[in-house]
């Protein structure tokens, strides 16, 4: 099972979203995001690929946990996913091998090119809501050619730090 982290950076009307140039999701728009790293906290996960694939420095106790999602394929937990969103951060956002940085107003936001599930909770996360929610992908390996069949989705989550 993989464990991993999003994170949404919201300033004023806009969101940060990145579009994946490479690994699973390629080509698609998304949070920065990635895998935990061994002896690392979801928080410092969170932050540093922030940094690694846009630039941008977050301090840890800016980020605040919006959401834990679980994916599941062909009915095993494949990655449980830390979903995080803030206000605060410095610096620019940079392109990088591994993404292209776009602030997006959030009311634009590219559903239909984003993961299928990203609709169902992202809204929630970017209105200041949090969520918890489990969603079923079926018959595809890697998980992004799999196919997203069911969810189950509750809003208002509160998540043990
Ligand atoms: N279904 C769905 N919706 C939204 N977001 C995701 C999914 N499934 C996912 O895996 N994700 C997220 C979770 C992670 O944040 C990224 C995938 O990260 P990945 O590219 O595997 O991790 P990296 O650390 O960037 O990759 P490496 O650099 O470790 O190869 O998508």
């Amino acid at each position: 099972m993989i464990e991993a982290t999003l994170c949404f950076v919201v300033d004023g009307d806009d969101v940060l979203l990145i579009e994946k140039r490479r690994g699973l999701g390629e080509g698609w728009y998304n949070g920065p995001g990635g895998k935990l790293e061994d002896g690392e906290t979801l928080r410092e996960c969170a932050a540093r690929e922030v940094r690694e694939e846009v630039g941008l420095r977050i301090p840890l106790e800016a980020l605040e946990q919006a959401g834990e999602l679980t994916f599941t394929l062909d009915g095993e937990v494949h990655t449980v996913c830390h979903v995080f969103r803030t206000e605060t951060y410095d610096g620019e956002p940079v392109a990088t091998e591994e993404a292209h940085p776009e602030w997006v107003p959030i009311e634009d936001v590219p559903y239909d090119r984003m993961w299928d599930d990203d609709r169902l909770w992202l809204p929630a996360v970017l209105e200041g809501d949090t969520v918890e929610g489990t969603f079923a992908f079926e018959g595809g390996r890697p998980l992004d050619d799999a196919e997203f069949v069911d969810y189950d989705l509750e809003r208002g989550a509160s998540f043990e730090e």
